[in-house]
């Protein structure tokens, strides 16, 4: 039989999930979300062809793996709520929540439990997510690798030895197709007041993007010469990039990811307090 997916929380980064397994060949027949309302469900419901429920505690009782998807804020209820079914089921648990860490969240949900900690990103809709993933010290080898076939069905996965590191992950990757779209809505107004149609900026952006991602990808060789054939001597790419160094988009770019990341450990001394 399929393992049976329970996703707790049915919203955007669920539903990226959810979305990206079934592309990828998932049954929706054997994956649940759960949501208070039924009036948001039934929208998941009728895209996605999968089981939906109002009651978190029914959803998990037929569960091999339980995606806990929600808010940060609301996870202490929702474990506690869990914890009498977690305990007689005992599903491998994997968390997507930001910050959190497995010792809060395996307490809130009752002790002694197998809990991943993963920290995906929204292009998992799109089977092109990336995934830093972390498991603590109760996850067995079979679990491990039943995490890693979940989340590689929506991209790549990194695994961290370290908890700690997934604040990292959260910095370039969790958080990081955020700095893709401001980039893209930033290219799109230059472009504009260079005069070209918004839709057309837009579209070049994108693919630019697209276009560099999978060529760096596919080459042997670092971003930094890939980005030096770009720049012919004394040609125009040259007087861009020197105009952005000069503008320290690299301390920039430190300093958001740094603040990224010490958000995440805010968020687990505010909210891990038990
Ligand atoms: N968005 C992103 O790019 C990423 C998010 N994450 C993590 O994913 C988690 C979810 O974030 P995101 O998807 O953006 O948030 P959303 O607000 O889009 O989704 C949260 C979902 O949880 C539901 N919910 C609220 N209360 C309950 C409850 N008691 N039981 C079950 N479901 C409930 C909400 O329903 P309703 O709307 O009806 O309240 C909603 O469907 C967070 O912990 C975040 O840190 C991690 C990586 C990337
Ligand atoms: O912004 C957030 O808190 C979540 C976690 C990573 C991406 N979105």
């Amino acid at each position: 039989m399929a393992t049976r997916v329970t996703f707790i929380g049915a919203g955007n980064m669920a539903s990226a999930i959810i979305g990206g397994m079934i592309e990828s060949g998932h049954s929706p027949s054997s994956i649940t979300a759960t949501s208070p309302s039924d009036a948001f469900l039934a929208p998941v419901h009728e895209r996605y062809g999968i089981h939906t429920n109002t009651d978190n505690v029914a959803a998990v009782a037929q569960a091999d793996v339980v995606v806990l998807a929600v808010k940060p804020q609301i996870m202490k209820e929702v474990c506690e709520g869990l914890a009498s079914v977690v305990q007689q089921r005992r599903p491998l648990l994997i968390s997507v929540a930001a910050g959190l860490d497995a010792e809060t969240l395996e307490a809130w949900l009752g002790g002694d439990l197998a809990i991943v900690r993963c920290m995906p990103n929204t292009p998992a809709l799109v089977g092109a997510g990336a995934s830093g993933l972390y498991a603590n010290a109760k996850v067995s080898d079979e679990q491990r690798t039943l995490a890693t076939e979940l989340m590689e069905a929506v991209g790549l996965v990194a695994w961290v030895e370290e908890e700690p590191l997934l604040d990292a992950v959260t910095a370039v990757s969790g958080s990081g197709p955020a700095y893709f779209f401001l980039m893209f809505e930033a290219m799109e107004e230059a472009g504009v007041r260079l005069g070209l149609p918004a839709e057309t900026a837009r579209r070049l952006a994108m693919q630019t993007a697209l276009g560099a991602a999978k060529m760096a990808m596919a080459s042997d060789k670092p971003p930094e010469e890939l980005r030096r054939n770009v720049m012919s001597p004394g040609g125009t790419t040259e007087r861009a990039v020197s105009r952005l160094e000069q503008g320290g988009l690299r301390q920039l770019m430190a300093e958001a990811m740094e603040e990224c990341a010490e958000r995440a450990r805010e968020m687990a001394a505010e909210l891990g307090k038990r």
